[in-house]
């Protein structure tokens, strides 16, 4: 069965704690909306479960998910989706060209939708010809959240999804996620604003601690000496 538990997880840049420690479990159908002022650490947060960064303490754990070699996969990185603020689409080609490197990159055991049934989930006409520099940036972002239904994995990672999206859209994409947490998937948000995840489980990072972790020991040379078997 799915799960995700991250316990007294902290995370941050460098050595300088943004969150944490969290704790906060989700199994398979629920939703985990993180929300706090700029600043707080949700990006970094979503980063670090995404496995872009490093956790500065604690641990993130998953059970449940197969990778795509077919065994159980050990982190989220493996079975998830991430989309950040930016796109990840290169403008210069079509979007059906990136939505197909997406879905050969991100593929896991089953099937997703053609380009273009998922560019019509997302509420957008067949543009898989054009490039994808040419769409609007409310078409861009609809277009990038396509990719999630190209190659269905079981971890959605999104870093406010619905920016740049009309009204329609952000109903339309909410209804997207509650089908995903019906089969069965996970979805971890950071937004400023609704999503329509009723049932979501709530995290706000209020603050940001400006906490640094201890600074690595200098070693004198004795101590480098013994250490590089000198002694
Ligand atoms: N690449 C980076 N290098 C160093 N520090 C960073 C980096 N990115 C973010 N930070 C710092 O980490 C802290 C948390 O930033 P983060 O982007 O996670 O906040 P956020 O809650 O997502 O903010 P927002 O609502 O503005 O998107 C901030 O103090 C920020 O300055």
């Amino acid at each position: 069965m799915l799960r995700i538990a991250a316990e007294a997880l902290s995370v941050g840049r460098g050595r300088t704690v943004a969150a944490g420690p969290l704790d906060f479990t989700l199994g398979a159908g629920e939703s985990l909306v993180v929300t706090g002022p700029n600043g707080a650490g949700k990006s970094t947060l979503l980063r670090t479960l995404a496995g872009l960064l490093h956790p500065l303490g604690g641990r993130v754990l998953l059970e449940g998910a197969l990778a795509a070699d077919g065994e159980n996969a050990r982190s989220i990185a493996e079975v998830a989706h991430y989309v950040g603020h930016r796109n990840a689409m290169k403008p210069g080609i079509s979007v059906g060209r990136n939505l197909d490197f997406w879905r050969r990159t991100l593929r896991l055991a089953a099937d997703g939708l053609t380009n273009s049934d998922a560019l019509k989930a997302v509420g957008l006409p067949d543009l898989t010809a054009l490039p994808f520099g040419y769409l609007s940036a409310g078409q861009q972002r609809r277009a990038s959240l396509a990719r999630l239904l190209v190659a269905p994995r079981d971890v959605w990672v999104l870093d406010e999804p619905t920016a740049a999206l009309d009204a329609d859209s952000q109903l339309l994409f909410g209804k997207l996620m509650e089908r995903h947490l019906a089969a069965g998937g996970i979805v971890i948000a950071a937004t400023h604003q609704p999503l329509g995840l009723e049932t979501a489980k709530r995290l706000n990072l209020a603050k940001a601690p400006d906490a640094k972790l201890p600074a690595p020991t200098a070693l004198d040379d004795d101590e480098l000496a013994e250490a590089e078997g000198w002694l």
